[in-house]
């Protein structure tokens, strides 16, 4: 039950903060969807392979965990005593990682860290120390690469197939992107959008 749970409710929130970060963002959405659409070419559907050509739908994806990660890893306890930045940690220590602090910090991510803007992750490892959507070690996250794939293939897929409009008065500039919740943070308020079919065949 622990694995349904921590399984579905992070890959369906990431990628509800994928889709609403890229409408939020139209010179993303636009470079995102050139990319889908050359590498798709005219089929009707995107294929599993097609996504390996598609470089800048992988650093939206990563961007996107690096904003909106599950807030913090699993509890874990320090077996030996060390010092970090001059705090002694005692054996027995239960320590608790702030991943979501660590995806939005300015001083690693500098004074842009909460604009999305996925060109900054070209060149960047997600398993680095500067983000830890996935957690890190031995108890790290084992479905990493499954849960990317997901929502990389479903990502490329609403956005292959349909335009996306904003409705009711809302824009992008006014969207709201507030957060809540525990232990994964959803949005706070449900994202409505408006779905318009790009070349089907009727
Ligand atoms: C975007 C989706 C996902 C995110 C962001 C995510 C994130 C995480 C994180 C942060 C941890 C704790 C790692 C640590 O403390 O170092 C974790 C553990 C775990 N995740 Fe995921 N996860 C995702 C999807 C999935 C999926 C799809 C599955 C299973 C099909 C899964 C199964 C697990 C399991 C079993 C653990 C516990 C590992 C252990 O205790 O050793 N996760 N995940």
């Amino acid at each position: 039950m622990n694995v349904i749970n921590g399984s579905v409710d992070t890959t369906t929130a990431a990628t509800i903060w994928a889709i609403s970060e890229i409408v939020k963002n139209p010179r993303v959405m636009q470079k995102l969807q050139g990319e889908i659409r050359s590498c798709v070419g005219g089929k009707p559907r995107v294929d599993e392979s097609d996504i390996t050509q598609m470089t800048y739908l992988k650093l939206v994806v990563k961007e996107t965990l690096r904003l909106h990660p599950p807030p913090f890893l699993l509890v874990r306890e320090c077996v030996s005593h060390c010092q970090i930045d001059g705090y002694d940690i005692l054996p027995g220590t239960r320590i608790l990682i702030n991943s979501w602090g660590i995806g939005n910090d300015s001083r690693i991510w500098t004074e842009n860290a909460t604009e999305f803007y996925p060109e900054r992750l070209e060149n960047f490892e997600v398993d680095q120390c500067e983000m830890v959507p996935f957690g890190g070690g031995r108890r790290s996250c084992p479905a990493a690469n499954m849960a990317t794939s997901i929502i990389e293939f479903t990502i490329a897929n609403l956005f292959y197939s349909f335009d996306w409009k904003i409705p009711n008065g809302v824009n992008n500039d006014n969207l709201d992107m507030e957060q809540e919740g525990f232990p994964v943070i959803k949005r706070k308020v449900p994202l409505c959008l408006v779905p318009m079919k790009h070349n089907w065949e009727d």
